[in-house]
């Protein structure tokens, strides 16, 4: 642990971990996951290895359950305050940031079955911020299909109401849900938040500050709905080979069926592929990375610096 100074010569507001310092933070707890749990949390990625569970989300799924009943306790309080009409349900928001391919879905599922374990929170959803991109009709006519995962490619006003409702207690809340597949928003289908105890929200641009509003009226971030933000990690290289692996994945599967958006890679040569990959990587999700996202990292409250195996190799913790 170390308590640096930044470039201006003020205290760093994060506290950093190396990966065995963070990983013995797991303490006394206990591990709380059966062998059937184990195989099924692997079963949401089976690259995802049961030491990077130890090491890494079990402390962070203890220390967020302790901030979790802090929050609740808090929130009780402020019901008694307030008196017997003021009841309903405040459910803890979660935001998970960072690049495309770093590993934010795995990660939010983990969190998401990990957290589940604990006495005081037995329900947690997960949304991806993806459902509010713009359709892509939209997209094309504004020009924006090469700026997806942009600011400018999502319905933000759509994503601050979604979120305000949920916050507020409203019940259920639905959202809209974006298909890989389509490579398109879904105009029929629906995604349902109903009072969860938490809700993960993961994506690219939720720790995004948005520009300054121009009439004067400040309009909300939409992390501002959230009571804890972490940001995922990892060097621009590394990210890269990350996304090209995956693409390559997916043009042996499901790129291979004929209503696939993507249909046409299936039938790429493995250069061919490789090219085209790098070529997206490069033309939008690392411009993107570096433009938009890359500069919300010092807004978490938690850092996951990942290695080019997915392992995490470090943690900043924000305490001031
Ligand atoms: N903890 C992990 N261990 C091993 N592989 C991982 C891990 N997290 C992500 N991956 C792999 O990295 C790629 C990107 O992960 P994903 O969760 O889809 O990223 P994102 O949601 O940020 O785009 C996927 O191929 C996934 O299998
Ligand atoms: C759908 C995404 C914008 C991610 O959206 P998010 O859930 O992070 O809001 C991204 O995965 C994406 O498809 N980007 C476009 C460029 C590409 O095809 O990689």
């Amino acid at each position: 642990m170390d308590l640096k100074l930044d470039e201006a010569g003020r205290l760093s507001p994060f506290r950093n971990f190396s990966r065995s310092e963070w990983a013995g933070l797991r303490a006394d707890t206990p591990q709380p996951l059966q062998p059937d749990e184990i195989q099924r949390l692997q079963g949401l990625n089976d690259r995802l290895s049961i030491h990077e569970i130890e090491d890494i989300y079990l402390p962070l799924s203890r220390l967020l359950s302790m901030y979790v009943g802090s929050a609740q306790k808090l929130f009780r309080a402020m019901q008694k305050f307030l008196g017997p009409e003021e009841n309903g349900k405040m459910p803890y928001i979660i935001g998970v940031g960072g690049s495309v391919a770093v590993g934010k879905s795995t990660t939010s599922r983990v969190l998401q079955a990990l957290l589940g374990r604990w006495p005081n929170t037995p329900k947690v959803a997960l949304v991806t911020t993806d459902g509010f991109l713009l359709p892509n009709a939209v997209l094309e006519r504004e020009g924006l299909m090469g700026r997806k995962g942009f600011p400018e490619s999502y319905d933000l006003p759509a994503l601050l109401l979604f979120l305000h409702d949920i916050k507020a207690g409203r019940r259920p809340v639905r959202g809209p849900v974006y298909s890989h597949f389509d490579y398109d928003v879904m105009p029929n289908a629906s995604v349902e938040v109903d009072q969860p105890d938490i809700l993960i929200v993961e994506g690219l641009n939720v720790l995004q500050t948005g520009r300054p509003p121009k009439d004067g009226k400040a309009i909300p971030f939409v992390s501002d709905f959230f009571d804890f933000k972490i940001y995922i990690d990892a060097d621009e290289a590394i990210l890269e080979r990350w996304y090209v692996e995956r693409f390559m994945r997916l043009r042996d599967s499901a790129f291979r069926d004929p209503k696939a958006y993507f249909h046409r890679y299936s039938s790429l040569s493995d250069e061919e592929a490789d090219a085209t990959a790098r070529s997206i990587w490069r033309s939008i999700n690392l411009v993107n990375l570096r433009e938009n996202i890359l500069p919300t990292r010092q807004r978490a409250d938690l850092i996951l610096r990942k290695g080019g195996d997915h392992e995490v190799e470090a943690v900043s913790l924000r305490k001031l």
